[in-house]
């Protein structure tokens, strides 16, 4: 049964997401929210990363005709039946998805499984004009900040193309002002108002960068200026100095629309995943004393050393706390005796419904590597953080955390390890910290806030939903003004 409706007049959208769990998430929300307001949404992911959605997703069901990885398929949530997104496949290059083998190196990575989708180029822009010979021509095409060369893509088929940052809006912001090269001027360029967070990530942004991500990173800002706007996955009160600076350092308009995370009916939707979950996590959960337990993950890409397992393994057994660790591909890396020394005081899991433990009584710390989604979902549950950042905007996110909003505690290295030591002294901090329990209920409110009706994420996405409709009716005209033309030519 096809499930586009004639209600869903107002625009077809196709959302291409870089395919790491990371991103895929805000991607499929933020997918949800426009499907709510009318559009229609077909969401690509490679072939490989398909398969395992449907895997461990048995809210999808399948529609189409096709090979097994090539069938179109529609989401039916549980609660949500009806919304108007489909589920369409690419083919895969060699490389594997990021975080998914073990020895797998993330920037290496990273680098290649993107020149495998651009690769596929031709495929989906085959997608977008195939959808003209359909009532729903594709008109808009929101992607990666990853996918750079979708901007151009998008100007040669004649649609919109939206800009998508799933990071923190800082990280964009200070890398607009490096490329600008604000940093270079004679007074350095910096604003007296300047926070001092923002401040040190601009001096850290400034070092010099590998040429080949030098060349990334330019390829990113300057398919902003063929973009029709700027979405990010944050909220304008928790990152003020960073909305303002983008806006200032581009043309292209800016949506603040997060925390893209599950909220409301979502909630008890299932997810979205590449990994199975644990059944009996809940339940071990529901069996602790309120906020006691500590929550460990470091997301879906990244992942500890040996050294560091043993070190972060340590730190916590002293802690005396009870603790549920997310540790994929890894738990033959702890310590001799650590799961039975431990057993009854802590669960260690492949993968957990990380937005439903946050939520949970029990939990009253969360340790992370501050991936921007982790970050998020834990201020909007209220849990304070440890940060133990390992790559690239982690850092950031860390710096920000425990110096601008004071949520949490920036394990620091010693001799190049972080030791046990400190890692009982951030668990033992983010556990008694009056500081941090005040500015959490503060900025949880903020969160919560930002979505509710008239709150600030909430006006920015109706402000991109109605910019959007009145782009895709003008960019549809065209396409069918282009498509008659098309027809009377080959007759
Ligand atoms: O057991 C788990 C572990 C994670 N998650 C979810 O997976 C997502 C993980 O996202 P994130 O916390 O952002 O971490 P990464 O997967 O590592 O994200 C990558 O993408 C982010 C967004 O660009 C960046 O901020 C990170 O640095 C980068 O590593 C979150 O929604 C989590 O709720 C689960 O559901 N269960």
């Amino acid at each position: 049964m096809d499930i586009i409706t004639e209600s869903a007049e107002l625009g077809h959208v196709l959302v291409l997401p870089f395919p790491a769990q990371g991103h895929i998430n805000p991607f499929l929300s933020f997918s949800k929210r426009l499907a709510a307001s009318g559009f229609i949404i077909t969401f690509m992911l490679p072939a490989q990363a398909y398969k395992l959605v449907q895997q461990t997703a048995s809210h999808v069901t399948e529609t189409g005709e096709g090979t097994e990885e090539m069938k179109k398929t529609t989401l039916v949530d549980e609660q949500e039946c009806g919304l108007n997104i489909r589920f369409e496949a690419y083919p895969d290059g060699s490389e594997p998805l990021p975080g998914i083998h073990p020895d797998c190196d993330p920037l290496k990575n990273l680098f290649l499984l993107l020149e495998d989708i651009e690769a596929q180029k031709e495929f989906i822009e085959d997608v977008v004009v195939k959808s003209r010979d359909t009532p729903h021509p594709i008109t808009c095409i929101i992607s990666d900040s990853f996918l750079a060369w979708t901007s151009s893509l998008a100007l040669k088929l004649g649609v919109q193309r939206i800009f998508f940052w799933s990071s923190n809006g800082a990280s964009l912001a200070t890398l607009l002002w490096v490329h600008n090269g604000k940093l270079n001027s004679t007074d350095g360029g910096l604003p007296a108002d300047i926070p001092v967070a923002q401040s040190e990530l601009l001096s850290h942004a400034q070092a010099g960068q590998p040429e080949v991500i030098e060349k990334f990173v330019t390829g990113i800002v300057n398919s902003i200026k063929h973009s029709t706007c700027i979405v990010v996955n944050t909220f304008e009160q928790l990152e003020r100095w960073s909305l303002t600076t983008t806006r200032a350092l581009c043309e292209a308009d800016v949506h603040y629309v997060g925390p893209l995370i599950k909220v409301g009916k979502e909630k008890t939707a299932r997810s979205f995943k590449f990994y199975a979950e644990d059944a009996s996590i809940i339940t071990w959960l529901d069996k602790q004393v309120p906020g006691s337990v500590l929550y460990i993950s470091f997301g879906s890409l990244v992942s500890l050393t040996q050294p560091e397992i043993e070190e972060l393994a340590a730190g916590v057994e002293q802690s005396k706390r009870p603790f549920l660790w997310v540790l994929r591909h890894k738990r033959h890396l702890l310590p001799h005796g650590f799961q039975d020394r431990t057993r009854g005081e802590g669960l260690v899991v492949n993968w957990a419904p990380q937005t439903e433990i946050l939520e949970h009584a029990a939990v009253g710390g969360f340790l992370t590597h501050c991936g921007w989604n982790s970050v998020l979902e834990s201020i909007h549950s209220g849990v304070p953080m440890v940060c133990y950042p390992l790559i690239h905007d982690q850092y950031s996110s860390a710096l920000l955390i425990s110096k601008e909003w004071k949520l949490g505690y920036w394990l620091q290295k010693e001799a190049d390890m972080v030791t046990r030591a400190e890692i009982q002294r951030g668990i033992s901090s983010v556990f008694t910290s009056e500081e941090i329990r005040q500015s959490l209920s503060l900025w949880k409110t903020w969160s919560h806030r930002a979505l509710e009706r008239g709150g600030s994420s909430d006006s920015s996405t109706q402000k991109f939903i109605s910019t959007l409709k009145k782009l895709s009716a003008s960019t549809k005209a065209r396409s069918n003004a282009f498509q008659a033309i098309h027809t009377s030519n080959s007759e």
